[in-house]
């Protein structure tokens, strides 16, 4: 792959419980974002490495979003590392404030941020956590089944933007390695691809679980599929805050760490968990147009 890029390309690179990511800054959208531009610096051994890409550009300039501009003044274009696009990313979000508070975008408190998912507002709290209002989860009937080793157990259909499978598992050991997509049927449910959560009990509103990304295989987290898990596993447990008018929070342990997710009685979800920017630099010319050795 080569690039056409003659300016130095500046990155950061951030996660939130370790689900990592490559932020480009790109306000005024000059930056050419091929897919295989992507997998390279997503590519954990021969570039940067991240579970996916956070384009930091402005509503305005880009055609995704220019609709939001008015409501949202930075977009999250978000690509997974295989360079597809995704409507939303939990973690991405939260991530994409702190970088947008880091380069004096805006100051502490709340920010609105355009996605392919809707706008999301992103409240950077004094603590250092940040909570972002998720909007509404949308659980369907049409259920898959997911297999792995032998094994085999139905997962509910949640979208929070993106597509999810929720699937509860004894033992989190039996989603295996991971290290492809688990198989489900029908496959025609999910037409663009799906997230994958084996979710496992901790104690009371408290579930852990392990995520088979589209487009990113595992990674230690997900925050589109922790609060597909909390919304999932509140329905298992008989738990629905637009009948009890009581919110309901659990407590998702990612392999990366911990999240809390409320949803509330209007069917709102907010999800609270730390956001984290590491390094910042300027990728190498000659590495860029892949002329590097
Ligand atoms: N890790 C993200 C989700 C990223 C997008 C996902 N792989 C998809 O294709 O839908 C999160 O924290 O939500």
């Amino acid at each position: 792959m080569t690039s056409t890029q003659t300016t130095p390309l500046r990155y950061l690179k951030g996660h939130g419980t370790e689900n990592d990511f490559v932020i480009l800054p790109d306000a005024e959208n000059e930056t050419d974002l091929p897919a295989a531009l992507v997998a390279r610096l997503c590519d954990r051994r021969a570039g940067l490495g991240g579970d996916g890409v956070l384009h930091v550009v402005r509503s305005a300039a880009h055609p995704d979003a220019r609709a939001m501009a008015d409501e949202a003044e930075w977009f999250m274009d978000y690509r997974n590392a295989d360079g597809s696009t995704a409507e939303m990313c939990g973690n991405g979000v939260r991530v994409f404030a702190r970088y947008l508070e880091h380069a004096g975008h805006v100051t502490a408190g709340e920010v609105a941020v355009a996605t392919r998912g809707g706008v999301k507002r992103v409240h950077l709290d004094k603590d250092g956590s940040v909570t972002v209002s998720m909007g509404r989860a949308v659980l369907s009937e049409d259920g898959v089944t997911v297999a792995v080793d032998g094994r085999s157990w139905p997962a509910r259909n949640v979208n929070m933007g993106n597509p999810h499978a929720v699937a509860f598992v004894e033992d989190l050991a039996h989603a295996g390695t991971l290290h492809d997509e688990p198989p489900y049927e029908p496959a025609s449910v999910y037409p663009d691809g799906v997230n994958i959560e084996f979710v496992a009990d901790r104690g009371p509103r408290h579930v852990a679980m392990r995520v088979h990304e589209r487009g990113a295989a595992e990674t230690r987290s997900c925050g589109t599929g922790a609060c597909a898990v909390a919304v999932a596993t509140a329905r298992r447990d008989g738990a629905d805050p637009a009948a009890t008018g009581t919110p309901v929070t659990y407590t998702v342990d990612v392999l990366g760490g911990t999240l809390v997710i409320t949803e509330h009685p209007d069917g709102e979800i907010e999800m609270t968990g730390p956001a984290v920017i590491v390094a910042e630099g300027t990728l190498d010319p000659a590495w860029l147009a892949g002329t590097g050795a």
